[in-house]
This record gives C-alpha cells, sequence and structure tokens, in this order.
C-alpha cells in the first residue's frame, strides 16, 4: 500500500520533465498518495532538499522546459555508501515509493539505491538522447529535434547565400538519435553518427568522397553535414578543419549545444510524459518494482529498469539506408 512517494529529475534535463512531474503528482492525488518532490536529481535525497507537491504546485507548468525540480548529476551516489545513504533518506522520509525522472544513468543509480531501500522504484525515460532501450522514445527527444531542425534551417539560409559547407554538431552523447532525426528532416547531405561510421584523422575518405562527388555534380552549393557530438577525436571543430585541409575550401563548424535542452516541449513530449507519468504511479500502486514506464508501438509498457541501458534499441534502419543512398549521390 503506497501512502507517500517520492520524484526527482536527474542527469540532462529534458522538455517534457515538468508535464512528468505534474502527471505524477496528478495521479498520486487521485489515488491519496502524498507526494514528496526532491531538488537537483540524488542530491536532494543527500542533502535533504525536498518540498511536498500538491496539485497547486504543479499547475500550468505543462508548457514550461527545465524542470520545476531542477536537475543534476550527483557525484554523491557513486561514492562507496552513498546508495545506502540516499536509502536511509527515503525511509527517513517514509516514502513508500520513488519515481525517478532520467536517463539510463539515473536508472543505474536507482539501481544501486534499490540493494538498500525498502519501498519501491519505477523509472520514467526523460532524456533528449533518446538512447534508453524498452521505450520507442523518451520525454524531450522531439522538442531537441524541433530546436535542432529550427536552427539547421537557418543555418542552411547563410550557407546556401555563401555556398558554404557547414558542419553542424548535435548532441546525443554517444548516440545518434538526434542527429540521424535532425539531419533527415533537415534534408542535410551528409549525417555522421557513431552508428554509421567511427571517424578518425586516417578515415575521412568515407565523409570526403561524399563532398567531392556533390562538388563535381553541382559545382559550388551549400552543403550540410549534421555531426553527432563525440563522433571525431579532438570534436567537430577539429574535423572541420581536418575537412577544409582536404578539400581546400573553408568548412564552418557551428556546436548547437544545450540550446537542444531548452524550451517549451512540442506536444508529442507533452503527451508522452503525461501518459507515462501517470502510468508509473498506476503501476507504483499495482506492484511495480525496479519497472521502467515506457512506450511501446503507442502501448504504455512496463520494461525491466537493468536492461534499459542495453543498447539494444536501433536506429531506423531504413532511414539509414535512405541516408546512404542520398549520401552518394
Ligand atoms: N553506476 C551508478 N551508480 C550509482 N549512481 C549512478 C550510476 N550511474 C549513474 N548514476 C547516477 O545517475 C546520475 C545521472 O546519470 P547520467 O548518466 O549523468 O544521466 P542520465 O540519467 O540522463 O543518463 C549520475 O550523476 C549519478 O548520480
Ligand atoms: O550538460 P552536460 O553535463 O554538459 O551534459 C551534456 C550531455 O547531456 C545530454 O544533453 C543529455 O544526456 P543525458 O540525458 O544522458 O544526461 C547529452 O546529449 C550531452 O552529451
Amino acid at each position: 500500500m503506497i501512502k507517500r512517494l517520492g520524484v526527482l529529475t536527474s542527469g540532462g534535463d529534458a522538455p517534457g520533465m515538468n508535464a512528468a512531474i505534474r502527471a505524477v503528482v496528478l495521479m498520486a492525488n487521485a489515488h491519496n498518495i502524498d507526494v514528496v518532490g526532491f531538488r537537483h536529481g540524488f542530491n536532494g535525497l543527500f542533502e535533504d532538499d525536498c518540498q511536498t507537491l500538491l496539485p497547486q504546485h504543479v499547475q500550468h507548468i505543462i508548457q514550461h522546459g527545465g524542470t520545476l525540480l531542477k536537475s543534476a548529476r550527483c557525484k554523491a551516489l557513486q561514492l562507496p555508501g552513498g546508495p545506502a545513504q540516499a536509502a536511509d533518506a527515503l525511509h527517513r522520509h517514509q516514502l513508500d515509493a520513488l519515481v525517478i525522472i532520467g536517463g539510463d544513468g539515473s536508472f543505474r543509480g536507482a539501481l544501486a539505491i534499490a540493494e538498500h531501500y525498502r519501498g519501491q522504484i519505477i523509472g520514467v525515460p526523460g532524456t533528449i538522447d533518446n538512447d534508453v532501450d524498452g521505450t520507442d522514445y523518451t520525454i524531450g527527444f522531439a522538442t531537441a529535434i524541433d530546436t535542432a531542425l529550427d536552427a539547421i534551417d537557418k543555418i542552411r539560409d547563410t550557407a546556401d547565400a555563401f555556398e558554404r559547407i557547414f558542419l553542424v554538431e548535435l548532441m546525443g552523447r554517444h548516440s545518434g538519435y538526434i542527429a540521424l532525426s535532425a539531419g533527415i528532416a533537415a534534408g542535410a547531405e551528409q549525417i555522421i553518427c557513431p552508428e554509421f561510421v567511427q571517424l578518425t584523422a586516417d578515415n575521412l575518405k568515407t565523409v570526403l568522397s561524399p563532398i567531392r562527388h556533390a562538388q563535381l555534380l553541382r559545382g559550388k552549393s551549400s552543403y550540410i553535414m549534421v555531426v553527432a557530438e563525440n563522433s571525431y577525436p579532438g570534436g567537430t571543430t577539429a574535423l572541420a578543419q581536418a575537412l577544409s585541409d582536404e578539400l581546400g575550401v573553408e568548412c564552418r563548424a557551428c556546436i548547437l549545444g544545450h540550446i537542444q535542452r531548452g524550451g517549451s516541449p512540442v506536444g508529442a513530449d507533452r503527451i508522452l510524459a503525461t501518459k507515462l507519468g501517470a502510468f508509473a504511479v498506476e503501476q507504483l500502486v499495482a506492484g511495480a518494482h525496479l519497472m521502467m514506464a515506457g512506450e511501446l508501438n503507442q502501448q504504455a509498457v512496463l520494461y525491466p529498469l537493468d536492461k534499459t541501458g542495453d543498447r539494444a534499441k536501433q536506429i531506423d534502419p531504413y532511414l539509414v539506408r535512405w541516408q546512404q543512398l542520398i549520401a552518394s549521390d
């Protein structure tokens, strides 16, 4: 029987986290469950930084980016004794369950706490990277794509005017979901992400040949390469320099950075966050433990928390083939 539950947002913030907090609080309220929100991710457990969350606290936050509870990465949880200390805090607050809104890193932290915690734990996937198994999409991904797209469209205007080659670096840590999706939607000539190729200074040929081919075919014209972060040693600026040296024309790098994490969540993220936040609470009430509330084929599903970081989810093979086809033309 759940009487009190804790909720926190952890890791990289993602648009839609507020919508997820709102859904958790409103669904808990419908089940007469009290909610305590911990601030600054897991740090809130160590620093006793928390607040009661009532329905009026989550009114009109669905449209806001960021997170009402703040987010952070937490070193203390990774120190020896950290998970036990975090579990003690949950016991002290008499919490029967904890909802963690974050990515697979946060879920690893949750699993570490679970070894010492007597209550139930459930995850809700919130990260712009979409690199979590057990859910087709993570909260924040759709908004990050639209934000990146808006920027790339603008870069296209200036690239067209100057007939320049641009490398636009997008986030994703070690996954290419954002780069592939935004690159496809922007009509980028090339997309470079870890799933396609591991680039080094010695194997630039795969990147150079399509550019040279396009130059032969079209002459001087704008050319946009969307590059997932961590795709090249030294980063995208170094890659732009290496390409400039090889091609003898200036290639410009644009690092989009944290802009991709901000902004009002798009409709798809608000809906996903609402569905998964509400489902997480319902499933806790039904007894779920060490699971993530995800969505597969439009169905809310439970997925084992310890499998969410397996990297089994594949980026769309059809779009990969499409991109390879057009990159060679
Ligand atoms: N193996 C682990 N043990 C304990 N805590 C962890 C572990 N891995 C991640 N965490 C916690 O989860 C936090 C968020 O993880 P991170 O990978 O940065 O973000 P995300 O949840 O978005 O993937 C970390 O700062 C850390 O406190
Ligand atoms: O804000 P920071 O700490 O520089 O982290 C940047 C990283 O966070 C992200 O924006 C989101 O990643 P997580 O959701 O896994 O934390 C990554 O795309 C990026 O690599």
